[in-house]
């Protein structure tokens, strides 16, 4: 186990990559830019984390290719608003290359880190409080997720292969809370079974806390999440 100085106070940031082109959504655009409720997806997600207060900065990880954010995005602005082009090939690359854009602006190895795919539009500030609240004196950190409520099948050919045992089974949802100083090293390693922060961690022997986090919370990643999401967006008052 990696151990943090004790008596020095962490900060603690939050990590957004945006680098993707959302390919199974087939939005004209770039889904993390597609208008929802009168703003772009991702304007959605940075105001949620921007309302935090215990989030000292909030670094967006964009693609170096991108033309966008700057138009798309007006209100993300102010000293708590970190902006890099530094995405890279997959998520868990860009994600990698924004902890080490955290490094050079200052931040330190004790610091925590939540992680926040800018594809959860629908984030509210309660939820990553209490994700802050659960990991702040735990010695891994820990993710959102939300237990599994359907029967889950295995399939082989478009056809059932088994039924899977459903207990204690979680889907793996952000922010995902770790220390710099444990998360940068747990991704120095990328391979395919790297799709979320814990399991980097993970592979390092650790077990990350789940931390209980509702449906709402899901992920725009099919065409017909876009309307739904929108609707719930719409909702809110
Ligand atoms: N090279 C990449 C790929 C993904 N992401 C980001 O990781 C988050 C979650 O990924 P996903 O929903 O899979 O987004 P896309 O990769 O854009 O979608 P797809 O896999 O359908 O292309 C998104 O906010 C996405 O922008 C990223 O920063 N860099
Ligand atoms: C990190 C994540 O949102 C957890 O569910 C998810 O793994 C990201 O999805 P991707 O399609 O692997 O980028």
């Amino acid at each position: 186990m990696t151990t943090f100085p004790v008596g020095l106070q962490p900060q603690c940031y939050a990590l957004v990559p945006a680098a993707g082109v959302g390919a199974r959504a087939g939005t004209a655009v770039p889904k993390q830019y597609v208008p929802l409720a009168g703003k772009a997806m991702m304007a959605h997600t940075l105001e949620a984390l921007l309302q935090v207060e215990r989030v000292a900065a909030t670094l967006v990880v964009l693609s170096p290719q991108d033309d966008q954010f700057e138009v798309a995005v007006p209100g993300f602005t102010g000293e708590r608003a970190w902006v890099a082009r530094v995405g890279g090939k997959s998520r868990a690359q860009s994600v990698a290359q924004g902890l080490d854009e955290l490094l050079a602006r200052g931040a330190q190895a004790h610091d925590w880190v939540l992680v926040h795919d800018a594809a959860r539009c629908l984030l509210r500030p309660e939820w990553v409080d209490r994700l802050i609240d659960a990991c702040w004196e735990d010695e891994v950190g820990g993710l959102l997720a939300l237990p599994v409520a359907d029967t889950l099948k295995s399939s082989r050919n478009g056809r059932v292969a088994a039924t899977v045992d459903r207990r204690e089974k979680w889907a793996a949802q952000t922010p995902q809370m770790f220390r710099l100083g444990l998360l940068r090293p747990a991704l120095a390693n990328l391979n395919e079974a790297i799709t979320d922060e814990a399991s980097a961690v993970e592979a390092l022997g650790h077990q990350p806390l789940l931390v209980e986090s509702p449906m709402e919370n899901f992920k725009l990643t099919w065409p017909a999440d876009f309307s739904m999401a929108e609707a719930l967006l719409k909702s809110r008052v």
